[in-house]
């Protein structure tokens, strides 16, 4: 973990930001957490359309209140208190981005990392099942971060997926990914999906390139 965070800090010195603040972070997930909600209650709504109508001009009021004051960029990746690298704004495990599930991780010791997460009916492709380019989302992050917790960060230079079976969504679902080898600026990791039948759905092979400083 020391040397993950020593190559984090290197790639990342130069643009380190400061920190949220923990009461802010709260504050800030609290809000993305109701946006979530809301998110799935528009997919999921089956209201009239005066209310719909309704609905939309008071979120649109709501947009124009928080783009009252703007950053220039969401927050980056920074270190949380726990000294662990953690991407508050990301996709897929930030919780402050409403889009992201979020997916909770932790990176273990032996450098393996591990996630629960439910994509419910807002990331459905087929029917009752989670799109394929989401499952990949969610593998190509945490491949990502096996192969930093490895002490390799890099880019994701190619990712293959093998689409075992359905993955069903509005169920717990869990992640884990390990990097296997490095060679020279390439890390390779694998990962897979597991549905709460304990079975794999989705088995993903990454490889990343660490980018030169
Ligand atoms: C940056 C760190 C982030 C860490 C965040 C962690 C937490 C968050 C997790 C988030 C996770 C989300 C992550 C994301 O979403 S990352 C976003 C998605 N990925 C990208 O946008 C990457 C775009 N591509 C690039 O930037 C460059 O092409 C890279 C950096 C990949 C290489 O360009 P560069 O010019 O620097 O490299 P090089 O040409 O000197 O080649 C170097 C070596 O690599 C080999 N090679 C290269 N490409 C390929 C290929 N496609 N297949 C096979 N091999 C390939 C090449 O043969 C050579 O090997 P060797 O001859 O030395 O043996």
């Amino acid at each position: 973990m020391t040397e993950a965070r020593a190559a984090m800090g290197r790639i990342f010195r130069a643009r380190e930001p400061r920190g949220l603040g923990e009461e802010r972070v709260e504050g800030l997930a609290e809000l993305a957490a109701r946006v979530r909600e809301l998110t799935e209650a528009v997919v999921l709504t089956d209201v009239d359309d005066a209310e719909v109508a309704a609905v939309a001009a008071q979120v649109a009021e709501l947009t124009a209140r928080l783009n009252t004051a703007r950053r220039q960029e969401p927050p980056s990746i920074e270190f949380g208190a726990d000294g662990a690298f953690r991407h508050l704004a990301g996709p897929v495990t930030g919780r402050l981005n409403p889009i992201a599930p979020p997916v909770e991780v932790a990176v273990h010791e032996d450098g393996t990392v591990r996630g629960v997460f439910t994509l419910n009916a807002v990331y459905e492709g087929p029917p009752g099942c989670v799109h394929g380019g989401v499952a990949a989302l969610v593998l190509d992050h945490v491949l990502g971060m096996a192969a930093a917790a490895n002490g390799t960060p890099g880019m994701t230079a190619t990712l293959d997926m093998r689409y075992r079976r359905p993955t069903p969504h509005g169920v717990p679902l869990t992640v884990e990914a390990k990097a296997v080898r490095s060679e020279g600026r390439r890390t390779f990791v694998e990962a897979h999906i597991t549905g709460p039948d304990g079975k794999v759905t989705v088995e993903a092979t990454g490889m990343f390139v660490r980018p030169v400083h």
